[in-house]
């Protein structure tokens, strides 16, 4: 299990990433769609990319929105798994 990171640590990860931001703890992302049918669909591609990183987001489905959360639930805080998952997540989508 990876470390937690510190305020400095998430402060660059959040600097290389600046489609990201800091919520209640976690790297929170969202995205946009023309409907619920594609915010679905975006949910399953995700689905397939977590499942094959071996992490996986929270996820929040609101009809044509959808907010992805990152934090390592096992260390309790936010780790190396999820800037990489954050980094790989806007390069594979990178707008909506
Ligand atoms: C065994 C397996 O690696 C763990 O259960 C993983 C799976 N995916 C996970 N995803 C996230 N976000 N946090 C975890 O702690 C976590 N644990």
């Amino acid at each position: 299990m990876k470390k937690a990171m510190d305020a400095d640590e998430i402060k660059d990860v959040l600097k290389a990433n600046p489609e990201w931001n800091l919520k209640d703890g976690k790297l929170i992302r969202k995205w946009s769609f023309k409907d619920f049918i594609q915010a679905m669909a975006f949910v399953n591609r995700v689905a397939t990319l977590a499942e094959a990183a071996g992490h996986h987001p929270d996820i929040d489905i609101r009809y044509n929105h959808v907010v992805l959360g990152l934090v390592s639930h096992d260390a309790g805080g936010i780790t190396q798994r999820d800037a990489s998952m954050a980094n790989k997540l806007s390069k594979e989508f990178p707008t909506a």
